[in-house]
């Protein structure tokens, strides 16, 4: 019998073991760097492994979360997001679409974020996502557990955007000036399971590209999220237990001109159970202005798109897919 070979291109993500970028060793962080290379100009995403991040901790974001959802509606409502002056607090299911032109998401989620008292000057001037948070009041250990997560993902995403530095071949402390007062986004997120006769194009999250600058999710052993690779097929991002799927959002896109990717993706919970979900997205200093780095442009070409700051982008982005 003959057997032939062909290359097939990977149907899977890559798995990228971060330890290396806390060595000591410039050797460790460089290698961790070329592999992020790898990644981020492939598929711009990456299952995250050797983290750091305890398991505990990772295990009381899921059990608060499925808290939140298991509460009574009214409980949820009296923390919705429309009393809040900076998208703090309950997302109704079917609330948000994500992919322009299908009904909206079969998803509900609860958003939090740094905390900033009402008087401070960048509350005071209206500036976008800042503000105080919004906690349910019969969860009595949720605030310390979410608060102390991203505290943690804060961390996590710096040390990744060091690792993104050195992987484009420049200081690692490059983007020092976009971690220093970060915009940061916990998001809760239940998907009830993908209705059995849907309309067309309903899903969990329609596909759609992350807004800001690294997104770091954990996800539970549902499955349903997919990738969209770059031959135009969705590969499914199957769960790996202790991991968190990275992926690079628009930011990091406008500012590579495109090396590194800003992916499709979207969710379709097809489990036949409820699915829980928890990004982080670390979006970046609000003022900070992206725009294409050095050596990104082919002499003689225009940059894909022109400079924006984080906070205008994020302003846009939440208009389009919240309608308002
Ligand atoms: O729930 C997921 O797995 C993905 C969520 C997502 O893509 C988002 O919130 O931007
Ligand atoms: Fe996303």
């Amino acid at each position: 019998m003959q057997h032939t070979t062909r290359a097939i291109p990977a149907r899977t993500l890559p798995v990228i073991s971060v330890a290396g970028l806390q060595s000591p060793d410039p050797q460790a962080r460089a290698a961790v760097g070329r592999a992020l290379h790898a990644a981020c100009s492939e598929t711009g995403f990456f299952y995250c492994i050797d983290h750091g991040v305890k398991p505990e901790l990772i295990a009381a974001v899921f059990a608060q979360s499925r808290q939140f959802f298991a509460l009574p509606m009214a409980d949820r409502l009296a923390v919705h997001k429309n009393r809040s002056p900076c998208n703090r607090g309950y997302e109704p299911l079917r609330d948000q679409t994500l992919e322009p032109g299908t009904p909206p998401d079969v998803k509900e989620g609860f958003y939090s974020g740094p905390e900033k008292p009402l008087d401070d000057p960048a509350v005071r001037a209206g500036r976008f996502n800042q503000g105080p948070n919004q906690w349910p009041a019969a969860l009595p250990d949720f605030r310390a557990v979410m608060s102390e997560y991203s505290t943690v993902m804060t961390r996590l995403a710096e040390t990744l955007m060091r690792g993104i530095a050195l992987s484009l071949g420049l200081a690692e402390d490059y983007f020092a000036a976009f971690c220093h007062d970060p915009l940061t986004t916990l998001r809760l997120l239940h998907y009830p399971p993908q209705p059995a006769r849907p309309l067309p194009g309903e899903k969990g999250a329609g596909a759609h590209t992350d807004f800001g600058g690294l997104t770091l999710l954990l996800q539970d052993d549902s499955g349903g999220l997919q990738v969209r690779a770059a031959d135009g097929t969705w590969l499914d991002a199957a769960p790996i237990p202790g991991s968190f799927v990275v992926n690079l959002g628009d930011m990091i896109a406008r500012w590579t001109n495109n090396r590194y990717r800003s992916t499709l993706h979207r969710v379709i919970n097809t489990s036949g159970r409820e699915r829980y979900s928890v990004p982080f997205f670390h979006t970046g200093n609000p003022d900070q202005v992206i725009a294409c780095l050095p050596g990104c442009v082919p002499e003689g070409e225009a940059p894909l798109w022109p400079p924006v700051t984080v906070e205008d982008h994020l302003r846009a982005m939440y208009a389009r897919t919240y309608g308002r």
